[in-house]
């Protein structure tokens, strides 16, 4: 998906929503867990709910690993199961020498079809180029990550600046904005005016509202930009918000109440 497409669909459904498929077999509703499919019946029914609220999903593969083979399937039909119209990211946090790199692309955007697959930067070069070299896919550098431990590596000095910083300018200048995006977690608000001048034309995938606690008020108002530059992901807050037989209707609401409220957030047009 181009960068086109992608802020096409923000701007005619008026969000910038990612819907997190954390599919977690000990979170799901009791009636579906006796499902011979129940991870792949369980999203099914997340995405019919929420599809209309939301411009992306998210698979983060732990979820799905978990599970070896059967967890793997589910994780493939899920993905062939999502309109074209919603934007795909794997959640894998790859990244290798290149010649392993290579493997990870072709998995996930070959023998998968996802748009976009999240990537450990602190290889380098090599590790990153080989998912940059796809037309129309985007790679997912995590920049500045929402949980405690950023504070172990993340914000420690690096030369002038946090080592966030550098490896938010150097991962820039391999990629553009139209294929490359940063992982910025919403729990770090007081960053994101910073971020922004350091990445100032990219896409950011912002996990950590909801469960975690972020809020959509502040990382909308210090970091969008005239085409949104924003896919804010909530996963727990949406696909449990309710455990009971109405699950999905509930996450549909959940979707709709975040979708709403990002409609107020964006700049009229394009
Ligand atoms: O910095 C990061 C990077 C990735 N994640 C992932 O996003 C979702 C968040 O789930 P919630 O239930 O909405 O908290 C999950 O898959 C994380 O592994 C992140 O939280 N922070």
């Amino acid at each position: 998906m181009t960068r086109q497409q992608l802020t096409e669909q923000i701007f005619s459904k008026g969000t910038y929503l990612c819907v997190g498929l954390d599919t977690d077999l000990t979170k799901i509703p009791v009636h579906l867990r006796q499902h011979p499919d129940a991870l792949f019946e369980f999203n099914r029914q997340i995405i019919d709910a929420t599809k209309n609220y939301c411009v992306s999903y998210k698979i983060n593969t732990a979820f799905y690993e978990a599970y070896g083979v059967k967890g793997w399937e589910a994780m493939e039909r899920t993905v062939a199961y999502i309109p074209k119209t919603h934007f795909t990211i794997a959640d894998a946090k790859r990244g290798d020498i290149g010649n392993t790199s290579t493997q990870y692309a072709r998995a996930f955007f070959e023998a998968m079809d996802f748009d976009a697959i999240t990537v450990a930067p602190y290889m380098g070069e090599d590790s990153v180029r080989p998912f940059l070299e796809y037309a129309h896919k985007w790679t997912i550098v995590l920049g500045l990550t929402s949980n405690a431990g950023a504070k172990d590596f993340e914000l420690q000095q690096a030369g002038e600046g946090f080592l966030y910083e550098k490896v938010l300018t150097t991962v820039g200048s391999w990629g553009n904005p139209d294929n490359l995006m940063f992982v910025v977690g919403a729990t770090q608000a007081d960053a994101f005016a910073n971020i922004r001048k350091l990445a100032p034309q990219n896409f950011y995938l912002v996990p950590g509202v909801g469960a975690q606690g972020g809020s959509l008020a502040d990382i909308s108002r210090e970091a969008m930009i005239s085409d949104c530059g924003l896919l804010v992901n909530a996963s727990r807050a949406v696909i449990y918000a309710s455990t009971a037989e109405d699950f999905a209707v509930q996450a549909g609401a959940a979707a709709q109440t975040y979708a709403a409220e990002m409609r107020s957030y964006l700049p009229a047009k394009a």
